[in-house]
């Protein structure tokens, strides 16, 4: 359980603050002194332990806010990344105005911080049984001890103990049968696409309103375009003010300002290009209405389109014909959800009935070797005649090497894929981001998958820039690397806020392979277009 929630300015302020047990010392007070405004300036690990308490923080710069959590040290709480994430985000857009006015008076915050608190804290307690305790055996990373000894690493290594795996109860609430895939005619097996929110439905029949206002159910964003109708002709001029008012309802989705302009500016285009009788008669707001849709769904293609299409069964299946296993590795920082996410993509790659082996190169974090095990236990006895095995070495091990080693018994084994799971680390930690780029450079896999977080927005944009940017300088290949696939987790904490989805493509010019909307393995989807355009147009 949490201990104390605080967020404070940068200077040390406090703008709120919830305390749920009596606060031993000043734990806030040791981490403004020793971390925040030390002399070591602001960690990139964002987590600090302090007398009996761990302490992590998300910070949230155009506000120079940052957001703190305080609980035991002995607890390990995986619902503190999410936690910051949302009220970071929440928090910044009721109250961010008034922030950057210096005007942090009166702030109730309180009911919207608990409903937020409640719903992470079910959500993990179900965690806990779906994910068979394996996650609670998460602990304080040792990132930062530069020279790990051999004795600090066998206090994590945990690779010994027995496994804790699910009865076949549990293993139940693994799959959700009604969220299986399709399968078609060859046998080939397709992950569920991303189902579009109900409204649309509504919306698609709105067509026959003609003069009507806005229904709910027509969108926010369609009824700024109410004013334009009548017209006889359209004028740019006219179009400023509603422009305005659609790139700010685009922004609050998450949809970063140049996509935002983007996206305005080719719809705007549309209208103007419309004949004047389409604005001016009957049934002229539906007319006005299908052209924003229509002209958002275009400009929304071509940026969702990847600049190379993907297509993992086909590549798999060349390689195979090659005799060699196709290798995948995922990378991202800490906690987005790779395991998890590899396990989901493991489960749809043996559906397709193709032999998998899992190389836990995740060699620093407690648990992490357990929690990949328990996966691959699972999902062996979830699908018939299923080859899904691990390849671990334990911890402390070098990462580059242990993926070598499981692609050559990969090859010798006739596994027709390797999936390698990787450490999270920060962008900014430069030697970290050298190990990754050496484990591309020595095993030169055919897929780099980031993870990123739908629900941080487009802090995964820049997230993932620096993973590319690392992958291009440091792994010093001739055929150059970057990220080739997106999978966006935790799609279903968003709700409609799915900028993050556009702009991941719009700045790598990569496809969104899956997103991940929940802790099942058959939570693995495929984003269509038609869910974002109709995200971006819901209320
Ligand atoms: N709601 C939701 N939770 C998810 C999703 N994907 C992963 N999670 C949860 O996110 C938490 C972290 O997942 P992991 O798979 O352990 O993340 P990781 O990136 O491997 O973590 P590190 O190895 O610590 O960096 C777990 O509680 C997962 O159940 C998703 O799509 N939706």
């Amino acid at each position: 359980m949490l201990d104390l929630f605080t967020i404070l300015t940068r200077g040390g302020v406090v703008v709120w603050s919830k305390t749920f047990a009596p606060i031993q010392g000043n734990p806030i007070n040791n981490l403004i002194d020793q971390v925040l405004i030390g002399e070591h300036g602001y960690s990139d690990k964002q987590r600090y332990t302090t007398g009996p308490y761990e302490l992590q923080w998300a910070t949230a710069n155009d506000y120079n806010l940052v957001f703190v959590t305080a609980f035991q040290k002995v607890l390990q709480l995986t619902y503190i990344h999410e936690l910051l994430q949302i009220v970071k985000q929440k928090f910044c857009s009721l109250y961010g105005e008034r922030i950057q006015s210096h005007d942090w008076s009166a702030i109730d915050f309180d009911s919207e911080f608990l409903d937020v608190l409640d719903a992470l804290e079910s959500q993990s307690e179900k965690m806990a049984l779906l994910s068979h305790q394996s996650t609670t055996k998460k602990e304080k990373r040792v990132w930062d001890d530069s020279k790990i000894t051999s004795e600090r690493m066998k206090e994590f290594d945990y690779s010994g103990t027995a496994d804790e795996v699910s009865t076949g109860d549990q293993l139940d609430h693994l799959v959700d049968s009604t969220a299986m895939g399709q399968r078609s005619a060859d046998g080939q097996y397709s992950v569920q696409d991303l189902e579009r929110p109900s409204q649309s439905d509504d919306d698609e029949d709105d067509d026959t309103d003609g003069n009507q206002p806005a229904t709910s159910a027509t969108g926010r964003l369609v009824s700024f375009f109410q004013s334009l109708t009548g017209r006889k002709a359209l004028q740019e001029s006219d179009l400023t003010p509603v422009m305005e008012r659609m790139r700010e309802h685009l922004m609050a989705k998450n949809v970063a300002s140049d996509i935002a302009d983007h996206i305005c500016s080719s719809v705007g285009q549309s209208l103007l290009s419309m004949p004047a009788s389409a604005l001016g008669g009957t049934g002229m707001f539906s007319s006005t209405q299908k052209a924003v849709r229509s002209a958002m769904e275009t400009t929304l293609q071509r940026i969702l389109t990847p600049h190379t299409p993907v297509d993992l069964l086909r590549d798999i299946e060349s390689a195979r014909i090659s005799n060699r296993p196709y290798s995948i590795v995922f990378v991202g920082v800490n906690g987005v959800g790779k395991s998890t996410n590899l396990s989901k993509v493991c489960f749809w790659l043996l559906q397709n009935k193709l032999k998998v082996l899992i190389a836990a190169c995740d060699t620093f974090r407690s648990g992490a070797v357990e929690q990949l095990r328990v996966h691959a236990h699972n999902l062996k006895a979830l699908s018939d005649n299923a080859v899904v095995d691990i390849f671990e070495r334990g911890y402390g091990k070098d990462s580059a090497g242990i993926a070598k080693d499981a692609i050559t018994y990969a090859k010798n084994n006739q596994y027709d894929v390797v999936l390698v799971d990787t450490a999270g680390r920060m962008q900014d930690n430069e030697p970290l981001m050298r190990a990754l780029a050496k484990l591309v450079s020595v095993n030169d896999p055919d897929k780099i998958i980031f993870v990123g977080e739908a629900l941080v927005g487009n802090e995964a944009v820049d997230q993932l820039k620096k993973f590319n940017q690392a992958l291009k300088d440091f792994s010093g290949l001739a055929r150059p690397r970057h990220i080739d696939g997106i999978i966006l987790t935790k799609f279903d904490t968003i709700d409609d806020k799915v900028g993050a989805a556009l702009s991941m493509t719009y700045t790598t010019g990569q496809p969104i392979l899956f997103v991940g909307t929940g802790q099942t393995y058959t939570d693995l989807k495929n984003m269509k277009i038609s869910h974002v355009v109709q995200s971006l147009l819901s209320n």
